[in-house]
């Protein structure tokens, strides 16, 4: 493929955020504290980026959350302006990367339609030619009318998946699509990304679904703290990014290193009987893990706990570790057995992405630490409604108002 031109070649790309530790925002702050300056620290998310993608190749984009994949897609699609490095396009560039960027909630999808085709390179007439296509494609036809503010967000995803792909440019950015539709869309937009393969288009697809790499991408790249770990073959990019997530079968910390007294073989998350790395807030899912006792263990004790981005715990379950708890006979777990633990959590948790931390204790007091592990698996949560704080409760709150001269109003929401 080396004769075949680029697409796209980036070279020494960086990017840092400035984040403000203490905002300044109300005139009374600044009337107190005339000569407060706002605190910053720098987020070094892309560290020093190198890639090219030919002309005609499926190019996968991999990575744990916070890792720099949509800073990169942002980059290339100049809504981000990189600190340093070069990003050269080879021709008209239409990006799909998140809900919300270049559409705007008070028109209607006529109206978004047209402007977010012009805005990736069609001529208003192309964009009218073409609206009725892009209607079809999202399934919106019932719908036309409606203000976008109205629309679900499975609606607009589809409305701006079908512009996208109606636009017809040269290179496309896809961000996660297959993470927020439904099973129908999804395997629309599956059968999308086969035509476009097919027809030699050029596209950089970003997922934490391995089994799309594998299957589309002609070559993957897998990204690490804001640097390339690995780039090359899907089908090892893949096995590398499950490694880094779920292989973690020698994660282990024990009486002595050497012999350790409890292993970790494998954890992952799942819901409704899938391996997740998602989950909707307040939906059902299982921690999943699988060990192996070397030594008799007497008053095992388990905790796994849900871990926020900053470490802190939010929430998480404790169970006993002994022979009864795990369904056998005696007084201490024996030394070669296999316990198969799966904890249920259901938490209406925050938007956030989520550590699973699991620790295991022996003896009367707890006090012998057997295995601490702490990342045994990540889960991002979304969808959260309702959720003040880290974690929501079910609402519960009665209003009583009282106006001048007038009987008691009573509401309940
Ligand atoms: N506009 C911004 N201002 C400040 N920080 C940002 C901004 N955009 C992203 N970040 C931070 O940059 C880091 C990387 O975010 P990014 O969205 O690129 O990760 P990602 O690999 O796409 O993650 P995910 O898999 O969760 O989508 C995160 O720590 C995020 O908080």
């Amino acid at each position: 493929m080396a004769d075949v031109p680029l697409a796209v070649s980036v070279s020494g790309l960086h990017k840092t955020f400035r984040i403000a530790e203490h905002q300044v925002s109300t005139l009374k702050e600044r009337a107190l504290h005339p000569l407060r300056r706002t605190a910053h620290h720098d987020l070094e998310i892309l560290r020093g980026i190198d890639f090219d993608v030919r002309r005609g190749e499926f190019f996968g984009i991999v990575g744990r959350n916070g890792s720099g994949k949509s800073t990169l897609l942002k980059c290339l699609a100049g809504i981000y302006t990189a600190d340093q490095g070069t990003i050269r396009i080879g021709g008209r560039l239409a990006p799909f990367i998140e809900l919300g960027v270049g559409f705007n909630p008070d028109l209607t999808a006529y109206e978004n339609v047209q402007i977010n085709a012009v805005m990736m390179g069609l001529s208003p007439r192309e964009a009218r030619e073409r609206f009725d296509e892009i209607i079809a494609f999202a399934e919106l036809e019932d719908y036309l009318d409606l203000k976008l503010k109205n629309y679900s967000s499975g609606m607009q995803v589809r409305l701006a998946f079908a512009v996208m792909v109606q636009a017809d440019a040269d290179v496309m950015l896809v961000d996660e699509v297959l993470a927020v539709g439904d099973a129908a869309f999804q395997q629309k937009c599956l059968d999308v990304f086969w035509e476009l393969r097919e027809q030699g288009k050029t596209i950089i697809l970003v997922t934490h679904d391995m089994a799309t790499v594998e299957r589309f991408c002609h070559r993957a790249m897998f990204i690490r703290q804001g640097e390339i770990e690995l780039l090359g073959d899907p089908r090892q990019v893949g096995l590398a990014y499950l490694d880094a997530n779920f292989g973690r079968t020698d994660v282990v910390v024990a009486d002595s290193a050497d012999s350790p007294a409890v292993t970790l073989n494998a954890a992952w998350v799942e819901s409704e009987g899938e391996k997740v790395d998602h989950v909707q807030s307040g939906e059902h899912f299982v921690v999943h893990m699988d060990l192996s006792f070397h030594v008799a263990t007497d008053h095992g004790y388990l905790v796994v706990e849900l871990l926020d981005e900053l470490g802190n715990p939010i929430t998480g379950v404790e169970h006993g570790l002994t022979p009864t708890d795990a369904g056998l006979d005696g007084t201490e777990l024996p030394g070669g057995a296999n316990v198969v633990v799966r904890c249920g959590f259901r938490p209406q948790l925050a938007d956030g992405s989520y550590t699973v931390r699991m620790r295991i204790t022996r003896g009367v007091g707890r006090q012998h630490v057997l295995a601490d592990v702490p990342e045994v698996a990540q889960l991002v949560v979304h969808g959260a409604d309702h959720v003040v704080g880290a974690v929501g409760v079910p609402r519960q709150v009665h209003l009583t108002a009282t106006l001048p001269s007038a009987e008691p109003i009573e509401g309940t929401a």
